[in-house]
Protein backbone atom coordinates (compact mmCIF):
# COMPACT_ATOMS: atom_id res chain seq x y z
CA UNK A 1 0.00 0.00 0.00
CA UNK A 2 1.00 3.15 -0.61
CA UNK A 3 1.36 6.38 1.17
CA UNK A 4 -1.17 8.25 -0.50
CA UNK A 5 -3.59 5.20 0.04
CA UNK A 6 -4.44 6.92 3.42
CA UNK A 7 -7.52 8.72 4.06
CA UNK A 8 -6.61 11.60 7.01
CA UNK A 9 -3.60 13.03 8.28
CA UNK A 10 -4.19 14.31 11.87
CA UNK A 11 -1.28 14.79 14.64
CA UNK A 12 -1.96 13.51 17.98
CA UNK A 13 0.54 15.41 20.87
CA UNK A 14 1.03 14.01 24.05
CA UNK A 15 1.67 16.66 26.77
CA UNK A 16 1.99 16.17 30.34
CA UNK A 17 4.50 16.48 33.53
CA UNK A 18 7.27 14.20 33.10
CA UNK A 19 7.33 10.60 34.32
CA UNK A 20 3.28 10.47 33.89
CA UNK A 21 3.59 7.69 31.12
CA UNK A 22 3.10 9.45 28.11
CA UNK A 23 5.55 7.39 26.18
CA UNK A 24 4.32 4.06 27.83
CA UNK A 25 0.76 5.19 26.71
CA UNK A 26 2.24 5.36 22.95
CA UNK A 27 4.15 2.22 23.02
CA UNK A 28 1.19 -0.06 24.53
CA UNK A 29 -0.78 1.50 20.89
CA UNK A 30 1.52 1.23 18.37
CA UNK A 31 3.31 -1.59 19.60
CA UNK A 32 1.11 -3.63 22.40
CA UNK A 33 3.86 -3.85 24.83
CA UNK A 34 4.91 -1.84 27.85
CA UNK A 35 8.64 -1.30 28.07
CA UNK A 36 10.45 -2.35 31.14
CA UNK A 37 12.46 0.85 32.51
CA UNK A 38 11.21 3.12 30.15
CA UNK A 39 14.16 6.52 29.94
CA UNK A 40 12.95 9.88 29.50
CA UNK A 41 12.02 11.00 26.36
CA UNK A 42 14.32 13.30 25.25
CA UNK A 43 13.16 15.67 22.58
CA UNK A 44 10.20 13.56 20.42
CA UNK A 45 9.87 10.02 19.49
CA UNK A 46 8.20 8.76 16.15
CA UNK A 47 6.92 5.17 15.22
CA UNK A 48 3.96 3.42 12.80
CA UNK A 49 1.44 1.32 13.40
CA UNK A 50 -1.97 1.38 10.79
CA UNK A 51 -5.38 1.47 12.02
CA UNK A 52 -9.13 1.27 10.12
CA UNK A 53 -11.67 2.88 11.18
CA UNK A 54 -14.82 2.41 9.57
CA UNK A 55 -13.57 1.07 6.52
CA UNK A 56 -10.85 3.70 6.79
CA UNK A 57 -7.16 3.36 6.82
CA UNK A 58 -5.78 5.68 9.52
CA UNK A 59 -1.85 5.38 9.77
CA UNK A 60 -0.80 5.83 13.08
CA UNK A 61 3.24 7.58 13.40
CA UNK A 62 4.88 7.80 16.68
CA UNK A 63 8.53 9.76 16.79
CA UNK A 64 11.38 7.48 17.85
CA UNK A 65 13.92 10.67 17.70
CA UNK A 66 14.19 14.21 17.45
CA UNK A 67 14.53 14.68 13.53
CA UNK A 68 12.43 16.46 12.08
CA UNK A 69 10.33 14.94 9.43
CA UNK A 70 9.20 16.89 6.99
CA UNK A 71 7.98 16.56 3.33
CA UNK A 72 5.02 13.96 3.13
CA UNK A 73 1.75 14.50 1.89
CA UNK A 74 0.33 11.44 2.38
CA UNK A 75 -2.33 10.70 5.19
CA UNK A 76 -1.84 9.55 8.53
CA UNK A 77 -2.80 9.78 11.96
CA UNK A 78 0.10 11.35 13.71
CA UNK A 79 1.15 10.59 17.36
CA UNK A 80 3.75 12.72 18.75
CA UNK A 81 4.79 11.86 22.71
CA UNK A 82 6.62 15.14 23.80
CA UNK A 83 9.01 14.90 26.55
CA UNK A 84 7.55 16.27 29.83
CA UNK A 85 10.84 17.97 31.74
CA UNK A 86 11.03 21.41 31.27
CA UNK A 87 14.15 21.98 29.84
CA UNK A 88 12.66 20.40 26.42
CA UNK A 89 9.60 22.74 27.17
CA UNK A 90 10.82 25.14 24.01
CA UNK A 91 11.34 22.22 21.43
CA UNK A 92 8.15 20.62 22.55
CA UNK A 93 6.00 23.49 21.93
CA UNK A 94 6.63 24.10 18.32
CA UNK A 95 5.45 20.67 18.12
CA UNK A 96 1.81 20.90 18.89
CA UNK A 97 1.45 24.12 17.42
CA UNK A 98 0.03 22.42 14.56
CA UNK A 99 -1.42 19.42 16.66
CA UNK A 100 -5.19 18.35 15.86
CA UNK A 101 -5.89 16.74 19.09
CA UNK A 102 -3.49 17.07 22.14
CA UNK A 103 -3.60 14.11 25.06
CA UNK A 104 -3.17 15.91 28.37
CA UNK A 105 -1.69 13.55 30.64
CA UNK A 106 -0.84 13.24 34.20
CA UNK A 107 -0.51 10.46 36.85
CA UNK A 108 -3.60 9.48 39.13
CA UNK A 109 -0.79 8.12 41.87
CA UNK A 110 0.46 11.89 41.18
CA UNK A 111 -1.06 14.81 42.74
CA UNK A 112 1.85 17.44 41.47
CA UNK A 113 1.18 15.76 38.29
CA UNK A 114 -2.95 17.09 38.30
CA UNK A 115 -2.03 20.21 39.99
CA UNK A 116 0.58 21.45 36.81
CA UNK A 117 -2.89 20.63 34.64
CA UNK A 118 -3.82 24.08 34.56
CA UNK A 119 -0.46 25.32 33.41
CA UNK A 120 -0.28 22.65 30.70
CA UNK A 121 -3.52 24.23 29.33
CA UNK A 122 -2.22 27.83 29.58
CA UNK A 123 0.16 26.40 27.18
CA UNK A 124 -2.15 24.83 25.31
CA UNK A 125 -4.06 28.16 24.76
CA UNK A 126 -0.77 29.78 23.76
CA UNK A 127 0.88 27.61 21.56
CA UNK A 128 -1.90 25.20 19.98
CA UNK A 129 -4.54 25.63 17.24
CA UNK A 130 -8.14 27.04 19.05
CA UNK A 131 -9.28 24.21 16.80
CA UNK A 132 -7.74 21.31 18.58
CA UNK A 133 -9.58 18.80 20.09
CA UNK A 134 -8.42 18.67 23.75
CA UNK A 135 -8.52 15.07 25.78
CA UNK A 136 -7.39 14.92 29.83
CA UNK A 137 -6.34 11.59 30.64
CA UNK A 138 -5.64 10.00 33.92
CA UNK A 139 -2.85 7.25 33.48
CA UNK A 140 -1.55 4.36 35.73
CA UNK A 141 -5.02 3.43 37.15
CA UNK A 142 -3.30 -0.33 37.85
CA UNK A 143 -2.04 1.54 40.99
CA UNK A 144 -5.48 1.94 42.66
CA UNK A 145 -4.06 1.68 46.11
CA UNK A 146 -1.26 4.65 45.59
CA UNK A 147 -4.24 6.99 43.79
CA UNK A 148 -4.06 10.64 44.84
CA UNK A 149 -6.33 12.27 42.57
CA UNK A 150 -9.84 10.53 42.62
CA UNK A 151 -11.79 9.91 39.68
CA UNK A 152 -14.55 12.50 40.49
CA UNK A 153 -12.03 15.50 40.87
CA UNK A 154 -10.52 14.59 37.25
CA UNK A 155 -13.98 14.65 36.13
CA UNK A 156 -15.58 17.71 37.83
CA UNK A 157 -12.04 19.38 36.25
CA UNK A 158 -12.26 18.04 32.61
CA UNK A 159 -16.39 18.82 32.69
CA UNK A 160 -15.28 22.78 33.73
CA UNK A 161 -12.55 22.54 31.01
CA UNK A 162 -14.87 21.33 28.73
CA UNK A 163 -12.55 18.32 28.05
CA UNK A 164 -13.30 14.91 27.48
CA UNK A 165 -11.92 12.72 30.24
CA UNK A 166 -10.86 9.00 30.64
CA UNK A 167 -8.62 7.13 33.07
CA UNK A 168 -5.67 4.76 31.59
CA UNK A 169 -3.47 2.03 31.99
CA UNK A 170 -0.65 1.71 30.04
CA UNK A 171 0.66 -1.17 32.05
CA UNK A 172 -2.68 -2.94 31.93
CA UNK A 173 -3.36 -1.76 28.50
CA UNK A 174 -6.63 -0.76 30.09
CA UNK A 175 -8.63 2.26 27.76
CA UNK A 176 -5.30 2.62 25.96
CA UNK A 177 -6.76 1.40 22.32
CA UNK A 178 -10.06 3.05 23.23
CA UNK A 179 -8.44 6.55 23.81
CA UNK A 180 -6.30 6.32 20.31
CA UNK A 181 -9.25 5.21 18.34
CA UNK A 182 -11.92 7.33 19.33
CA UNK A 183 -9.82 10.15 19.78
CA UNK A 184 -9.07 9.02 15.78
CA UNK A 185 -13.01 8.42 15.16
CA UNK A 186 -13.59 12.25 16.58
CA UNK A 187 -10.85 13.83 14.52
CA UNK A 188 -12.24 11.74 10.98
CA UNK A 189 -15.82 13.76 12.21
CA UNK A 190 -14.67 16.84 12.29
CA UNK A 191 -12.35 16.82 9.32
CA UNK A 192 -15.39 15.58 7.40
CA UNK A 193 -16.66 18.57 8.31
CA UNK A 194 -13.73 20.43 7.38
CA UNK A 195 -13.07 21.89 11.50
CA UNK A 196 -9.68 21.23 12.17
CA UNK A 197 -6.37 22.98 11.59
CA UNK A 198 -4.24 22.08 7.79
CA UNK A 199 -1.94 19.48 9.08
CA UNK A 200 1.77 19.90 8.32
CA UNK A 201 2.87 17.04 5.70
CA UNK A 202 5.37 14.43 6.73
CA UNK A 203 6.89 11.41 5.56
CA UNK A 204 7.02 7.96 6.75
CA UNK A 205 9.76 5.50 7.54
CA UNK A 206 7.78 2.59 6.90
CA UNK A 207 4.63 0.57 6.08
CA UNK A 208 2.34 -0.51 9.35
CA UNK A 209 0.19 -2.96 9.99
CA UNK A 210 -3.72 -3.00 9.94
CA UNK A 211 -4.55 -3.73 13.55
CA UNK A 212 -7.63 -2.56 14.54
CA UNK A 213 -11.41 -1.79 13.40
CA UNK A 214 -13.75 0.63 14.84
CA UNK A 215 -17.27 1.31 14.38
CA UNK A 216 -18.21 4.03 16.05
CA UNK A 217 -17.64 7.19 17.57
CA UNK A 218 -17.35 6.77 21.40
CA UNK A 219 -16.83 10.89 22.64
CA UNK A 220 -19.42 12.70 23.41
N1 LIG B 1 2.19 1.12 37.08
C1 LIG B 1 2.25 1.84 35.96
N2 LIG B 1 3.40 2.46 35.61
C2 LIG B 1 3.42 3.17 34.46
C3 LIG B 1 2.29 3.28 33.61
N3 LIG B 1 2.63 4.05 32.55
C4 LIG B 1 3.91 4.40 32.73
N4 LIG B 1 4.39 3.87 33.88
C5 LIG B 1 5.75 4.02 34.43
O1 LIG B 1 5.97 5.40 34.65
C6 LIG B 1 7.32 5.76 34.33
C7 LIG B 1 7.33 6.88 33.31
O2 LIG B 1 6.75 6.44 32.09
P1 LIG B 1 7.05 7.20 30.72
O3 LIG B 1 6.14 6.62 29.69
O4 LIG B 1 8.51 7.22 30.41
O5 LIG B 1 6.59 8.69 31.11
P2 LIG B 1 6.63 10.01 30.18
O6 LIG B 1 5.40 10.79 30.54
O7 LIG B 1 6.78 9.64 28.75
O8 LIG B 1 7.91 10.75 30.72
P3 LIG B 1 8.86 11.83 29.94
O9 LIG B 1 9.30 11.17 28.68
O10 LIG B 1 9.98 12.08 30.89
O11 LIG B 1 8.03 13.04 29.72
C8 LIG B 1 7.99 4.47 33.84
O12 LIG B 1 8.69 3.92 34.92
C9 LIG B 1 6.85 3.58 33.45
O13 LIG B 1 7.15 2.21 33.61
C10 LIG B 1 1.08 2.60 34.01
O14 LIG B 1 0.04 2.64 33.35
N5 LIG B 1 1.13 1.90 35.19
Amino acid sequence: MSMEDYDFLFKIVLIGNAGVGKTCLVRRFTQGLFPPGQGATIGVDFMIKTVEINGEKVKVSERLSDVLICGFTGKELQIWDTAGQERFRSITQSYYRSANALILTYDITCEESFRCLPEWLREIEQYASNKVITVLVGNKIDLAERREVSQQRAEEFSEAQDMYYLETSAKESDNVEKLFLDLACRLISEARQNTLVNSVSSPLPGEGKSISYLTCCNFN
